[in-house]
């Protein structure tokens, strides 16, 4: 028997990066976090500390900076496939790079009824996500969204599921429904070294179309919202062969008013942080080839 050296990867993780682009009196800002990682032969440091194949996070840090610098942003997926495709070319032992990226959004301040130059408010609206992972001439592209926090009054209800001696939840026909979304879609096509989806549209209408489809369906259950909203996407954008989502499900109980001789028509609740249900789920294409190196390394579910 034999211990040796498992799968392995090192990088620098979440980088802040704040890149404005001042070329017009219209400045434009990118706020990101980027986390960069190197598979490859990196044996001989894990066995012998022998750095000779170590490309330092910090070198990699600086990467991510420079090529700021340079090249500017873009949409948060090319300038990570600017990055991937870097570090796999630089030396023959680093074979793959993965590159993930999160942005958080900044909306212009309105001042005298018009979108301010240079003052912005921190979006509300969740943040975008890419993960990419370069690795010889395949680019795989899984993009996302995270921290959208949603809510419907009425057009919920959960019934129907079956009753054992710990059961004490109560079928209802009404309640309110609340998650917070993180999704993660993969991209078809994006090996090309030019063309590809146009990642800043998807980017603005796979989240629009997300939301619609929450809003609209008559829920029956969570999981039922979450396949008709992955649905949707894959429906509607012919670029993505799979979603991913986490849904976690925020409950909200009606509070006992009785003890106060008072009723509680679906009016006052108590907005529960934990325990949350936690409903998780792929819909994908049965048509297309299942790419399992687009998610290693993403901490996921199943
Ligand atoms: O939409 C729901 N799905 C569940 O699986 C579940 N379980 C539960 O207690 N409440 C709910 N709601």
């Amino acid at each position: 028997m034999a211990i040796v050296p498992g799968p392995n990867q090192y990088g620098k993780a979440e980088v802040r990066l704040v890149h404005v682009d001042r070329s017009t009196p219209v400045h434009r800002i990118s706020d990101l976090t980027v986390s960069t990682a190197l598979r490859g032969d990196f044996i001989a440091a894990h066995t012998a500390g022998d750095n000779s194949h170590v490309l330092t996070t910090d070198t990699q840090k600086n990467v991510v900076y420079a090529f700021a610098r340079e090249g500017g942003i873009g949409e948060i997926e090319q300038f990570a496939i600017r990055l991937g495709r870097h570090f796999t070319s630089g030396h023959e032992w680093v074979t793959a790079a993965r590159i993930e990226i999160e942005q958080s959004g900044w909306d212009r301040i309105t001042a005298d009824g018009r979108a301010h130059d240079h003052s912005f408010l921190r979006s509300g609206g969740g943040r975008r996500t890419t993960v990419v992972t370069v690795e010889a001439d395949t680019v795989h592209v899984v993009s996302g969204l995270a921290g959208v926090v949603v809510l419907k009054t009425t057009g919920s209800e959960f019934r129907g599921f079956p009753r054992d001696r710990y059961t004490t939840l109560a079928e209802t026909s009404d309640r309110i429904l609340a998650t917070e979304v993180t999704a993660r879609w993969r991209y078809l096509g994006t090996g090309q070294a030019t063309g590809g989806p146009d990642f800043g549209r998807l980017a603005a209408e796979i989240p629009r179309t997300l939301l619609e489809t929450f809003a609209q369906v008559h829920s029956l259950a969570l999981q039922q919202t979450l396949h008709r909203m992955g649905e949707a996407v894959l429906v509607r954008f012919p670029e993505v062969a799979e979603i991913r989502l986490s849904m976690p499900n925020k409950h909200h109980f009606l509070v006992d008013l009785a003890p106060f001789g008072l009723d509680n028509p679906d009016s006052v609740y108590l907005a529960a942080d934990r325990p949350y249900g936690l409903i998780e789920g792929t819909v994908l294409r049965d048509d297309v080839p299942a790419a399992p190196a687009a998610w290693y390394g993403t901490p996921g579910f199943c």
